[in-house]
């Protein structure tokens, strides 16, 4: 800190401000406290309602979400979550890996900076991590929405949020917006390490690798969010580093969610194909993610395994997220220096 406070030239009863820090907010996208039909319910009513994810006229929308969606999705969402909970920590995956990531960012930066974590949608919230931010001293901020490829779905609408809780702030710190990281050397550099690395726990060779995307809305991409885009670079990327011929790399998209037609083509979907084609040994990775959660853990790992090996698959594998590994933190703070320079 530049200076520890204001004080010594302020009036009294001028209250007391702290500046000169710099501060780096993580984001992730958020998750239900508790696998429960209520605490799932009270996380997609958030969720749901934002207009950056849901684009459909509200006055359409709000009766169907507030009707079958917030009745029955809780149900069905609250069982999956069920699933993979850590209940030894009383948590989500996805919130153990977001604090672990701030953590270890912290450890990484030291004094240069101070670290805060904070979801698009539940708790902590972009403005309590803001204000940890403000209360340190920090007036310079990196905010950082944990997602390898734009959307405006995704990362436009946590940035949506940082700018929406600066608005009701009378002394705003400067934020800078980190960017998408999908063709980054370094995250290229590290998938290809963390499926060499993966795949020599198993012993057997996979006879396709398929990387899978968490889908958006086929319209919101019609409409220019360059998402879609973004994954096949990253696809690219990763298959040429990793010297694949290209018959033996598959690029799906996951997690559509109700009637209309989502970017294809479909995870669940394509793997049905690739075993009714023969493939017996299926490797799969899901490079959107910057930490496992419900969609890799139970979608992937178990939904998805489930569904090839029951159409004709015998072998199905799962490579984990980047997290919080020595790897992972590595291309996170690659992002954060790069973004914070000059001010770190
Ligand atoms: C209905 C619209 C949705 C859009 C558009 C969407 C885009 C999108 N989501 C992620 C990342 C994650 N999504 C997760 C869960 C999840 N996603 C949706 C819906 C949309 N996502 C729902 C309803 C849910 C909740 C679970 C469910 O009921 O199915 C998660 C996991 C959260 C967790 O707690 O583990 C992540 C991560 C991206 C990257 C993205 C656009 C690119
Ligand atoms: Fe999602
Ligand atoms: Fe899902």
């Amino acid at each position: 800190m530049r200076e520890k406070n204001l004080s010594e030239f302020q009036p009294d009863g001028h209250p007391s401000v702290q500046y000169g820090k710099t501060g780096v907010l993580l984001i992730s996208l958020g998750t239900p406290e508790a696998p429960t039909y209520k605490s799932v319910r009270k996380y997609l009513a958030e969720f749901l309602s934002d207009q950056r994810v849901i684009e459909t006229p509200r006055l359409l929308w709000l009766p169907i979400l507030y009707g079958p969606i917030l009745t029955f999705r809780p149900l069905k969402s609250a069982k999956a979550y069920a699933k993979v909970w850590d209940y030894e920590n009383g948590e989500s995956p996805l919130r153990g890996f977001a604090r672990a990531q701030a953590e270890k960012m912290q450890t990484r930066l030291g004094e240069s900076a101070s670290v805060a974590w904070a979801f698009r949608y539940g708790s902590p919230s972009v403005a309590d991590g803001l204000a940890e931010l403000r209360e340190k001293g920090c007036d310079r901020i990196v905010a950082f929405a944990l997602y390898p490829q734009y959307s405006a779905t995704s990362m436009a609408t946590a940035y949506d949020k940082v700018f929406d809780v600066l608005k009701t702030m009378r002394w705003q710190p400067a934020v800078r917006t980190a960017p998408p990281y999908y063709d980054k050397p370094i995250f290229i550099e590290k998938l290809v390490n963390s499926v060499k690395e993966s795949l020599s726990t198993i012993d057997w060779q996979p006879e396709k690798l398929l990387a899978s995307y968490h889908s958006i809305p086929k319209s919101y991409y019609d409409a220019g969010d360059p998402y879609p885009c973004q994954c096949l670079k990253t696809s690219r990327l990763l298959r040429t580093h990793l010297n694949m011929p290209e018959e033996t790399f598959v690029t799906s998209f996951q997690s559509r969610v109700g009637p209309t037609e989502w970017v294809s083509p479909y995870t669940d979907k394509t793997v049905e194909k690739l075993a009714a084609e023969g493939v017996k040994k299926l490797a799969v990775i899901a490079p959107a993610f910057s930490a496992d959660c419900l969609e890799t853990l139970e979608e992937i790992n178990m939904e998805l395994r489930e569904t090839f090996l029951h159409a004709g698959g015998t072998h199905f594998h799962y490579i984990p997220c980047l997290n919080d590994t020595p790897d992972g933190m590595d291309v996170l703070e690659d992002v954060v220096r790069t973004e914070g320079a000059g001010w770190l």
